[in-house]
């Protein structure tokens, strides 16, 4: 029989997977797996926990939480020579991981994915600053408003999900400034003033789900996003071209894909919606680096690049 560790986020979204894990270990044995969990006691936990799971040779590990749980499972396996498959239940506040790799937010449809489903190779990222590797599965960024995603308290996305960045971010528009970045990507060089920088792999984040419209989850390049600098009264008419894919032509817009990109400004990075230490520093796209469970369609979609 083969193995899976459960490493779950007591604390994720409106704090429901608990209550469901007799089922959720129910429906993993019949999936074939003898399972086990863990279940997270604060920052970093994730990562130690997956890294034990390596260490033990697990099969599968299931993360559940959101997109910060994930991130931290991703990186107790990334840098490993063994790395278990990796399967999500998506129960966190932001899923736009979850979301671009078809994964539903119900517990029983993440649940039958694993049991039904398909394991595929898909792309991270890594990103080397303040000395030290750390990998990413949906965005990095950086510029005043990516910034929003760890001033929202934890008890506000309890209570509100999503809706508490929404109104965080409306909270900051006046306060957003530009930023001075110089910006190296695959030999070509942006110099200049930027309201925000996204380095992307998937095609769905903060809920934007057209915001990297052209990302494919496999083919070894990221999606970069440059937003230069704009009034405010640009800036809100792009959010809204964004929310349909529409701001890619902008002139204001730089959109393209790279392999490699270095930010040699200082600037905070944000990681899959989390602090992630201070720029310059180097992202690298490690191609097909995982293999993860999504649905078979969506697996023949993934290999067809689609
Ligand atoms: N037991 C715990 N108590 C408090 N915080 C925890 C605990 N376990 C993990 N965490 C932290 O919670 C963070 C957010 O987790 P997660 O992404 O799963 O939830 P979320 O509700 O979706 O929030 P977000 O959308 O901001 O990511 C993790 O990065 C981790 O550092």
């Amino acid at each position: 029989m083969k193995r899976a560790r459960i490493i779950y986020n007591p604390t994720s979204g409106r704090e429901i997977f608990k209550r469901h894990l007799p089922d959720v270990l129910v429906r993993l044995e019949k999936a074939g797996y003898e399972t086990s969990c863990h279940a997270t006691t604060g920052a970093g936990d994730a990562t130690e926990a997956a890294r034990k799971a390596v260490e033990r040779e697990f099969d599968l590990v299931v993360a559940a939480g959101g997109d910060g749980t994930i991130n931290e499972v991703v990186n107790g396996i990334a840098d490993q020579d063994y790395r278990p498959k990796l399967a999500i239940i998506p129960v966190g506040t932001t899923n736009d991981f979850a979301r671009a790799i078809g994964v539903p937010r119900s517990i029983e449809g993440a649940c039958d994915i694993i049991a039904n489903g398909e394991a595929v190779p898909i792309d991270i990222g890594s990103v080397t600053n303040e000395g030290k590797t750390r990998y990413f599965i949906n965005i990095a960024g950086g510029g005043r408003l990516t910034e929003l995603t760890y001033e929202v308290p934890s008890k506000l996305k309890t209570m509100l999900g999503q809706l508490a960045y929404y109104l965080k971010g409306i909270e900051m528009l006046p306060s957003i400034k530009a930023t001075e970045a110089r910006i190296e990507y695959d030999g070509k060089v942006f110099e200049g003033e930027i309201m925000l920088f996204l380095v992307s792999l998937t095609n769905s984040v903060g809920g934007f789900e057209k915001l990297a419209p052209d990302s494919s989850l496999n083919d070894g390049m990221f999606d970069l996003i440059i937003l230069k600098k704009t009034n405010l009264a640009e800036f809100i008419r792009l959010v809204t071209l964004a929310a349909r894919g529409e701001h890619i032509n902008d002139p204001n817009v730089i959109y393209t894909k790279a392999n490699r990109i270095k930010v040699m400004s200082p600037m905070q990075l944000n990681l899959d919606g989390e602090f992630g230490g201070m720029l310059p520093g180097e992202f690298v796209n490690l191609y097909q680096h995982l293999e993860i469970f999504v649905a078979k369609e969506k697996a023949e979609q993934i290999r067809a690049g689609e």
